[in-house]
């Protein structure tokens, strides 16, 4: 990590406009999201803080020599995905947390990874998306064995780490920088596609929300208005527009860290 945090080091070399990049750290209450998160933009770990706090953080990094502007997205969302359209329509990418110590926390993490999976169907697109057995330094603890996170990791295709958010910095920096690879290979993969062709045709009947079709926890969230897609007209004929992706706002808005607002830090 090439800057203090939220500013570049004096002297760093002028960079080109950094890309942006935004991750949402998922997971039942009590699995480390916010020590993981607090951990990766302070290299400190918390001890307790508000638990009912979601907020989202910027931190300008550089992922293999390149700038990158990161929000962090820290949700509270207690214990089964709630309101999700707040992040899934604003991440590019996402942690799930559990706690290795709790047999809970990680049957927690299959719903969140389910859900993922769902939209990335009901959007055609790939959201990177990182398993994390958390509390490592707990392994006296465990109730969740390493292979177990494999195995459910491998189950819906994402990368699978074990981290402390007590332990060394550099394990939970490598997988925060992980997902920013990772949403950083979609990204590119995404803008040398084809551009988005819609035409003004009449919408496709709004959709039912994914959990009614899906019978998923209390998650439901209005999908894009979805265009009909007829067959490729012609480029002139063809009117290029952008699709708006709803901007998920956290519950407070925190353009900067908000570290100290809720969290004793020692
Ligand atoms: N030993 C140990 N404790 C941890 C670790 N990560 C978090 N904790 C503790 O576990 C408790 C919950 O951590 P949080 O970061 O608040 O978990 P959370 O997922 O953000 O919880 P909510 O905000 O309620 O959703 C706190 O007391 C933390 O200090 C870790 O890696 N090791």
């Amino acid at each position: 990590m090439s800057s203090v945090f939220g500013k570049p080091r004096a002297g760093s070399a002028p960079q080109s406009a950094p890309l942006e990049v935004n991750l949402a750290i998922l997971g039942r209450r009590g699995a480390g999201k916010s020590a993981l998160t607090v951990k990766f933009l302070t290299r400190r770990f918390i001890s307790e803080y508000d638990p009912n706090l979601e907020d989202t953080y910027s931190s300008e990094e550089t992922v293999d020599h390149q700038p990158v502007h990161l929000r962090v997205m820290d949700t509270a969302d207690l214990d089964t995905p709630r309101n999700c359209e707040r992040y899934l329509h604003w991440a590019h990418a996402f942690l799930v947390v559990y706690s290795i110590d709790s047999r809970q926390s990680f049957e927690g993490s299959s719903s969140y990874l389910e859900l993922l999976a769902l939209h990335a169907k009901e959007t055609q697109r790939i959201y990177p998306t990182l398993l994390l057995g958390n509390k490592l330094d707990m392994a006296q603890y465990r109730q969740v064995t390493e292979a177990e996170g494999a195995a459910l990791a491998g189950r819906f295709g994402c990368l699978f780490f074990e981290v402390s958010a007590c332990l060394d910095f550099e394990n939970v920096q490598h997988v925060f920088h992980e997902a920013v690879r990772e949403a950083r290979r979609e990204l590119e993969k995404n803008s040398l596609a084809r551009p988005l062709f819609i035409s003004e045709e009449r919408a496709l009947p709004h959709q039912a929300p994914l959990t009614a079709r899906h019978g998923l926890a209390s998650c439901t969230f209005n999908t894009l208005s979805t265009v009909s897609l007829k067959e490729m007209p012609t480029v002139a004929q063809a009117k290029l527009v952008t699709v708006k992706s709803s901007r998920a706002q956290s519950k407070r808005k925190a353009p900067t860290l908000t570290l100290l607002k809720g969290f004793k830090i020692f």
